[in-house]
């Protein structure tokens, strides 16, 4: 749905202009329309639309001058351009240079809605819940409805005092989720603790958890307070509860069900308040029936479950993450990078991000570092992808360097012996050595420092 986005159309046809608008408007869009370069630049600095709809050939200022100036004034405004036959090469140009798509005159009105509507797509801001009152969850960026959906669940569970597990793969987000839940809870003020259970090795987790007294172990030189006392008034957030050892796995239940922590080597307990939330990326159901996790306990831990969907199912939040990361990293970094072209944007998008918000952040880092121009191109991001750029060879280069890896994984093959190799190869010996010979190969050095009796060079 076209939600009422602000469009500017930029033609010096009035007739093209009426009806774009009629169209549009009729589509849900609100337009402002004008017939020059100069007006369109005096209404961006009015008002900022969504969307710029440009006509290449305009009378004043060029509609590519215009193109450029939107280009540098105001890097993430998605541009369409309209062109003639005689203005393709310049639109073609402009795509490089970062405008959304070009459209030849004259056009399918279905096919520029399309299109409208995928540049608005990729560049939506994310969603504010609706009563402003976001600090909660701040630090989570979002657009997608699944993340909506969850976050909106987030949001009541928050409000009470029950245990929640969340879980999802690595990398999307669980321990920002948990820090989301706490700072929306009553508990907002009181400690959130977090605790690696997969990070700890098993001795020192117990003592990290609970604490020590003096001398409860051979370097206990002195008492100290564990986590979940630390965490007293506030939430524990367990990290990888999968990892547990069982023997921790039933003194934490104890905690919990008893609400009084005892610190190692010590006889006495403390009371203790804490909400309990925790988060795992392995399939806990699957670790109980394998005898690895405790049943009572994980129905402890699981009064609610959330799970946060991998990044591939919330397509939508790509683009939104990778601009921000670039934001926020360009100004870590002090570089000179606005946006990313609309091409290296999909790329980004169709990616399939196992590693999840993670991966895509580690990429984004990359590519920054990398940046050269304000509009980061698809071939970096190609490259941070390690996606292997589109090379077109001639049939002969493609031919020598097929024939080259070819013979060399022959000679890996039979560890250098060429009477194999050319066996292998139903071709003679002496053909062999003169296709090796052509491209500079010496089968002793693929011998691993024993050479072959028979191989010598005929
Ligand atoms: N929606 C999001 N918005 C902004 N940053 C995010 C988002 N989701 C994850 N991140 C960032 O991605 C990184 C990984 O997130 P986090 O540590 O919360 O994931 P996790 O699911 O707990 O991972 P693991 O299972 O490996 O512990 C962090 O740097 C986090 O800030």
């Amino acid at each position: 749905m076209a939600n009422g986005a602000h469009l500017l159309l930029v033609d010096d046809d009035d007739d093209l202009l009426r009806l774009l608008s009629m169209r549009l408007s009729a589509n849900g869009y609100r337009i402002t329309a004008v017939g020059s370069a100069e007006a369109a630049l005096a209404r961006l600095s009015i008002e900022l639309p969504a969307l710029v709809i440009s006509d290449i050939r305009l009378p004043d200022k060029d509609g590519m001058a215009l193109f450029q100036e939107i280009r540098s004034q105001y890097p993430a405004l998605p541009v369409i351009l309209l062109t003639a036959h005689g203005t393709i090469p310049d639109a073609v140009e402009a795509t490089t240079l970062g405008a959304y798509a070009y459209l030849t005159k004259p056009f399918d009105a279905k096919i520029l809605l399309d299109r409208i509507a995928q540049a608005l797509a990729l560049t939506a801001p994310a969603a504010t819940p609706a009563d402003g009152d976001d600090g909660w969850r701040a630090e989570i960026i979002s657009r997608s409805q699944a993340m909506a959906e969850l976050l909106a669940e987030a949001r009541l569970v928050a409000a009470s005092d029950a245990s929640v597990l969340i879980r999802g793969e690595s990398g999307t987000g669980k321990e920002l989720l948990a820090r989301a839940i706490h700072r929306a809870s009553r508990r907002a003020s009181a400690p959130f603790i977090a605790v690696n259970c997969g990070a700890i090795p098993e001795h020192l987790l117990e003592s990290e958890l609970f604490g020590h007294v003096k001398g409860a172990y051979t370097g206990a030189v002195t008492s100290r307070e564990g986590l979940v006392q630390a965490a007293d008034g506030g939430t524990l957030f367990l990290d990888e509860i999968g990892d547990m050892p069982l023997l921790l796995q039933v003194k934490l239940l104890r905690v919990l069900q008893e609400r009084v922590v005892r610190q190692l080597g010590s006889d006495t307990g403390r009371p203790v308040d804490v909400r309990v939330l925790s988060a795992t990326h392995r399939d806990l159901d699957a670790a109980m029936a394998e005898g690895q996790f405790r049943e009572d306990l994980y129905y402890r831990l699981n009064v609610i479950t959330l799970t946060l969907p991998p990044l591939a199912q919330r397509r939508e939040d790509i683009s939104l993450l990778a601009t921000r990361f670039l934001q926020m990293l360009a100004a870590k970094y002090q570089k000179t990078v606005h946006g990313f072209a609309p091409d290296a944007l999909e790329a980004l998008t169709r990616s399939s991000w196992p590693g999840n918000v993670r991966q895509l952040y580690n990429a984004i880092e990359h590519v920054c570092a990398l940046a050269t121009a304000p509009l980061v191109p698809l071939t970096l991001v190609q490259r941070a992808l390690r996606v292997p750029t589109l090379e077109v060879l001639s049939y002969t280069e493609a031919k020598t360097r097929f024939e080259r890896n070819y013979l060399v994984q022959l000679l890996k093959l039979t560890d250098g012996n060429v009477s194999d190799a050319a066996r292998l190869a139903e071709r003679n010996r002496t053909e062999f050595y003169r296709l090796l010979s052509k491209y500079d190969l010496t089968a002793a050095d693929f011998r691993d420092g024993n050479p072959v009796a028979d191989e010598r060079q005929e």
